[in-house]
């Protein structure tokens, strides 16, 4: 046990949500005060993978399963640079983490990352809450000057909403960069980066792709100047309704017909670009353990997901777009919320949920082997 938990747990913390209600705990990781969008995540296990997901940047994550950070932290499972959850909300944090490949604990990295978090909470009743309201804005305090709660909750109201939020540049790199090929190189990937997930490039270059990480501005000519056989729109935060930009160089791609994959934000900036709407959802899908049907098979897969928003567009016909027919390709079992797209005319498709696994089950990993065969359909 180190300074910082037995520190930080001495600490009382309150967590307050916009619609007034109000959690007390005990401060986790930093001591201070966050603010953000609350949403719950259901995985039971890969909460680095959660902490480090920039597309969690400006939430407040709270945690279903109630024992976190039993196997500490190690250096092999972040997917990006840094934490970028704006606070974290656990029930009974792990007093001693223990696991061969765990290098320090849970709290103490989020300590040294500046992440507030508030623990010993009843996260079954607040989860329960945010189903039934939405999600909502929240701010966690601790510290030695918290003020009285109609202060808490003032500020929790200057806090800007989720919806409208432009968020993707703030998450992205700010230079391109290259993911080799693992072994022979066979295709190139120019990967538009909104927020992308260190385990995504990674999934394609175990698949021979040269994968060319691309800032969030990236124009037409930087996509085209890699020569890329196809090309891959990323996971990222925020409210794809903002992103016009990504959604004309998308149209581009479609229009000159190369091979396109999206994830995520992805999925949802290929909705906008045929000219379907996006919405923001109740409470979203976060988790590793989402039904969903790929409907061009019948089969079903148990599937990691993080979005707050979806794409609207019929499930049950073809539609007729500006780059030709599309369809709803994948549902979510759950709620029927269309969890991928997919062009019959042109070699296109995208997918609201997470093949790359990470964390997560891998039973959706054949997309990544779709997309290599549009790339392969394409030269022969
Ligand atoms: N993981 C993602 O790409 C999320 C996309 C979008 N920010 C949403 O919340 O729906």
């Amino acid at each position: 046990m180190t300074t910082s938990t037995r520190g930080a747990a001495r600490t009382p913390a309150v967590l307050v949500l916009e619609d007034g209600r109000i959690f007390r705990g005990r401060a986790y990781g930093a001591v201070g005060e966050t603010f953000g969008e609350a949403v719950f995540s259901t995985g039971m296990t890969g909460y680095q993978e959660t902490l480090t997901d920039p597309s969690y940047h400006r939430q407040v994550v709270v945690m279903t399963t109630p024992h976190v950070g039993n196997t500490g932290v190690n250096d092999d499972d972040p997917e990006s640079q840094r934490i970028w959850v704006a606070g974290y909300v656990v029930r009974d944090p792990a007093r001693v983490p223990s696991n061969w490949r765990s290098r320090r604990p849970l709290d103490e990295e989020l300590a040294a990352q500046g992440v507030v978090g508030i623990s010993g909470i009843d996260t079954r009743a607040l989860t329960r809450h945010l189903r039934e309201r939405g999600a909502m804005r929240v701010g966690i305090f601790s510290g030695a000057a918290v003020p009285d709660d109609a202060t808490l909750l003032a500020r929790v109201l200057e806090v800007p909403p989720m919806k409208g939020a432009d968020l993707a540049a703030e998450v992205a790199t700010s230079e391109p960069y290259v993911v080799p090929a693992v072994g022979e190189k066979k295709f190139t990937v120019a990967a538009v980066d909104l927020g992308i997930k260190g385990m995504t490039a990674q999934r394609m270059a175990q698949r021979g792709i040269e994968v060319h990480v691309l800032p969030a501005n990236a124009t037409v000519d930087d996509v085209y100047a890699v020569e890329p056989d196809g090309v891959f729109f990323s996971n990222g935060p925020g409210d794809p309704a903002t992103a016009d930009h990504p959604v004309s160089v998308m149209r581009a791609v479609l229009e000159r017909g190369t091979p396109l994959f999206g994830i995520c934000f992805g999925n949802q900036i290929l909705g906008r670009a045929l000219g379907f709407g996006t919405y923001k959802l109740k409470y979203g899908h976060r988790g590793i353990n989402q039904p969903v049907q790929d409907r061009t098979t019948g089969k079903v897969e148990i599937t990691s997901h993080n979005h707050g928003f979806a794409v609207d567009a019929p499930l049950d016909q073809v539609s007729d777009t500006p780059f030709g027919r599309a369809e709803v390709s994948h549902v979510c079992l759950n709620d029927n919320v269309v969890e991928g797209l997919r062009l019959l005319d042109r070699p296109a498709f995208s997918v609201q949920y997470h093949p790359e696994a990470a964390a997560g089950p891998h039973d959706a990993a054949y997309l990544f082997d779709r997309f290599v065969s549009l790339m392969e359909g394409q030269r022969a």
